[in-house]
C-alpha cells in the first residue's frame, strides 16, 4: 500500500469509528444500523475521490453486486485500501441481508473494519468454508495469478482465499498487468518467521536468484516490520524472464525451511475487477474471458 493510501484508509476507519456508538461483546451479534449506513454510504463523496480513489471504488462495488449474493453467509474480507469499499458496498445492502452472515477478516485491519461497520466477525476456523472472499492485489497478471503482501497480510488472506468456494480480486488500473513485477517492483513479499530470516535472505540471495532481497523494515517503528502473525517480511524482487512463470518462484520460496507463506497467490482467483480511470471496470474472469462494463 502507498503512504497516500494508507492515509486515506485511516481517515475512513476513523470516520467510520468516531460515529460508531461504544460496541459490548454483547451487542456485536446485533446490526448497528443507522448511524453507520449513513457514515459509511459515502464517507467521501464520490465526486471528491482522486481517480484511483473512484477506480478502487467502482472495482469493488461491480464485485460485490456481482458476487455477494443474497444468500452468502460466510463472507472473506481481505485487506488493503480497496477493501473498505467492498465493506462500503456490503453494508449498503442494509441490516437484513447482513444480519444472519458472518465476515472473516484476514487481519488487524479488515477485523476492525468489520467490527467498526457493525457487521458479525468470525474466523476460519469456526467457518472453514467461506461462500465467498474478496480482497485487493499488488498486481494481476492475465492468468489471474497476483502478488499479495505489500501491506504484509498474505499469510492470512492466502488462507482466507483458500477457504473461499470462490476468491475475487478488486483494485485499481494500476494492478492490471500482463506480467507480474511490471509496476510493482518491490518484489514478491514473503513471510519468515524471525529465527530464520537471515538464512532465508542467503536462499534468496544464493540460490532462489533475487540478489536484491531484503527485510521489510518499519516506517515509524525501528526494526523490521512484525505482521498480525508475529512474523517478519522479506522483500524478494526477480527479473522479467523469472516473473514469467510465477507458480515456480512460489514453489520454490515455500520448499524454505522459514518460509510462512509467499505472496503469490497462483491459480486462486475466479475473478478480477480492475476499476478504470474513465469510469468503466475491467473484469477477467479465469475462463480467459474480458468484458468492460459501465456501473451505473
Ligand atoms: O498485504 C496486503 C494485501 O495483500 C493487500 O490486499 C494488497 O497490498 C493490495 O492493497 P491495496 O488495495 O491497498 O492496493
Amino acid at each position: 500500500m502507498e503512504a497516500q493510501d494508507n492515509m486515506l484508509l485511516n481517515k475512513r476507519l476513523e470516520m467510520i469509528t468516531t460515529a460508531l456508538p461504544q460496541a459490548t461483546p454483547g451487542s456485536l451479534a446485533t446490526p448497528i444500523e443507522k448511524p453507520i449506513l449513513k457514515v459509511l454510504k459515502s464517507p467521501i463523496p464520490p465526486g471528491e475521490l482522486s481517480v484511483v480513489e473512484r477506480s478502487k471504488q467502482l472495482a469493488a462495488w461491480t464485485a460485490v453486486d456481482d458476487y455477494v449474493k443474497p444468500h452468502f453467509r460466510v463472507i472473506g474480507i481481505g485487506s488493503g485500501s480497496t477493501v473498505p469499499y467492498v465493506v462500503e458496498r456490503i453494508v449498503n445492502q442494509g441490516a437484513e441481508a447482513n444480519k444472519d452472515r458472518v465476515f472473516i477478516p484476514t487481519g488487524f485491519q479488515s477485523k476492525e473494519l468489520i467490527v467498526a461497520s457493525g457487521l458479525n466477525l468470525g474466523d476460519v476456523d469456526q467457518y472453514p468454508t467461506i461462500d465467498v472472499t474478496l480482497d485487493g492485489a499488488d498486481e494481476v497478471d492475465v492468468q489471474l495469478n497476483c502478488i499479495k503482501g505489500g501491506g504484509a497480510c498474505h499469510l492470512r488472506e492466502k488462507v482466507i482465499a483458500e477457504a473461499a468456494l470462490t476468491f475475487i480480486l478488486v483494485a485499481d488500473y494500476r494492478k492490471n498487468v500482463e506480467r507480474l513485477g511490471t509496476n510493482f517492483k518491490a518484489g514478491v513479499p514473503i513471510e519468515v518467521v524471525p529465527f530464520a530470516y537471515a538464512k532465508v535472505l542467503g536462499n534468496l540471495h544464493n540460490v532462489i536468484g533475487s540478489p536484491k532481497a531484503h527485510l521489510r523494515m518499519a516506517v515509524a517503528k525501528a526494526g523490521p516490520v512484525v505482521t498480525d502473525n508475529g512474523n517478519f517480511v522479506i522483500d524478494a524482487p526477480f527479473d522479467e524472464e523469472t516473473m514469467k512463470d510465477p507458480y515456480t518462484v512460489m514453489a520454490k520460496i515455500k520448499m524454505l525451511t522459514g518460509v510462512v507463506e509467499v505472496g503469490l497467490f497462483c491459480h486462486m482467483a475466479a475473478a478480477a475487477y480492475f476499476g478504470n480511470q474513465d469510469g468503466s471496470v475491467t473484469v477477467k474472469t479465469n475462463n480467459g474471458e474480458v468484458k468492460q462494463v459501465q456501473p451505473q
